[in-house]
């Protein structure tokens, strides 16, 4: 492993205070990279988590008073005014989706289009809204102060749209500068990718976002254009997102999962990164080390072979395989 993340939109503060002291002490050059909550738009804590079948009315709410029995509240106390009959609403990375039918008040009617379980804090997308949050919300300004007490190298920003966020980010971060990693996960995001890869010190593609904010079926070229562009100023990109998602309930991955991998690090990828298979899955060692074990395969048959569609190809390890890393396959942090 060669960087770990959290995700400050799952845990309390104070599990993520003890896991960071618990990484620094096991392992102290790891460095450690913290999602901040930013803009994403989730269900908040639930005490009861519904289950529906398809055709189904499930009521989303800025009521922050229920708990899912009913409702499903959301995170933003404002998401009501930016709905309207007829748009489509997505949450858990696109794996339930519903139609909103109406408003009420503060409550958004949706008819589910697929059966499952709204759980809590899963995230809610609806690509044709144009919400008006700001770039820096309060809940950012107090995680970015946790991030800089407990001495993280990275954190990591949801829909970074352009160099502005990205600065706005650095004038929070005041005295204490910490590594920045823009989280590209919209429309809006690769449309700037320029300026983004530019202005930040490491890029995320988020290919759970990304793909229902725009199209599933093209993430994978998404993916490329990012990572072209990455290479063009030579900048570390993270790949991230069901990587190994089978590994989360099963011990071995499929053979297009290890196909995904061996694309992300023939095109250039600095970093894989796994997020459900070691954040809820069953087999977290496992996929861990198998991660590892394919990205070196493939980074060591490429070298032996000199076959591949980038310059500078290095061998691979979790979270880790850069085109524009050392010899020795060591990618140097940017300080
Ligand atoms: N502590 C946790 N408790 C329950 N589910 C979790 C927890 N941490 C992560 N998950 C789940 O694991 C999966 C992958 O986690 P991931 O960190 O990618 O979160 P996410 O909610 O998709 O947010 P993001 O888009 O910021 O990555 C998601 O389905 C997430 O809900
Ligand atoms: C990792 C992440 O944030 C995503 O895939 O959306």
């Amino acid at each position: 492993m060669t960087m770990a993340r959290l995700n400050g939109s799952h845990n309390t503060r104070e599990w993520h205070r003890q896991t960071i002291r618990l990484i620094k002490e096991t392992l102290p050059d790891l460095p450690v990279l913290l999602d901040i909550p930013g803009r994403k738009i989730r269900t908040v804590l639930l005490a009861h988590e519904p289950a529906f079948e398809a055709g189904d009315l499930i009521i989303l709410t800025t009521d922050s008073q229920h708990d899912g029995s009913i409702k499903v509240p959301v995170n933003f106390d404002r998401f009501h005014e930016f709905m309207m009959p007829g748009l489509d609403v997505y949450a858990d990375d696109g794996h339930l989706f519903f139609l909103v039918e109406e408003i009420n008040g503060r409550d958004v009617h949706m008819r589910a289009k697929v059966g499952g379980v709204l759980r809590s804090r899963k995230g809610i997308n609806v690509p044709q809204a144009r919400f008006e949050r700001p770039l820096v919300t309060r809940s950012d300004r107090e995680m970015m102060a946790f991030a800089q007490e407990n001495a993280v190298d990275y954190v990591g920003i949801s829909f970074v749209e352009g160099a502005e966020h990205i600065a706005a980010i650095r004038h929070l971060m005041g005295r204490v500068p910490l590594g920045i990693v823009a989280k590209v996960e919209n429309q809006g995001g690769l449309d700037n990718m320029a300026e983004i890869i530019g202005a930040s010190d490491m890029v995320m593609i988020d290919r759970g976002d990304l793909a229902v904010e725009t199209s599933p079926d093209l993430v994978c070229l998404f993916q490329k254009r990012i990572l072209a562009a990455a290479q063009k100023q030579k900048a570390p990109v993270i790949v991230a997102t069901e990587l190994l998602n089978t590994m989360i309930e099963h011990p071995y991955p499929t053979k297009a999962e290890i196909g995904d991998i061996t694309t992300a690090v023939l095109d250039g990828t600095s970093f894989l990164m796994l997020s459900g298979e070691t954040a809820i899955g069953c087999y977290p060692v496992e996929a861990t080390a198998r991660l590892q074990q394919i990205g070196r395969a493939v980074s060591a048959y490429i070298k032996q072979n000199g076959w591949c569609s980038i310059a500078h190809p290095g061998p691979c390890s979790i979270y880790h395989c850069g085109p524009q890393s050392d010899p020795d396959g060591g990618w140097s942090l940017p300080p």
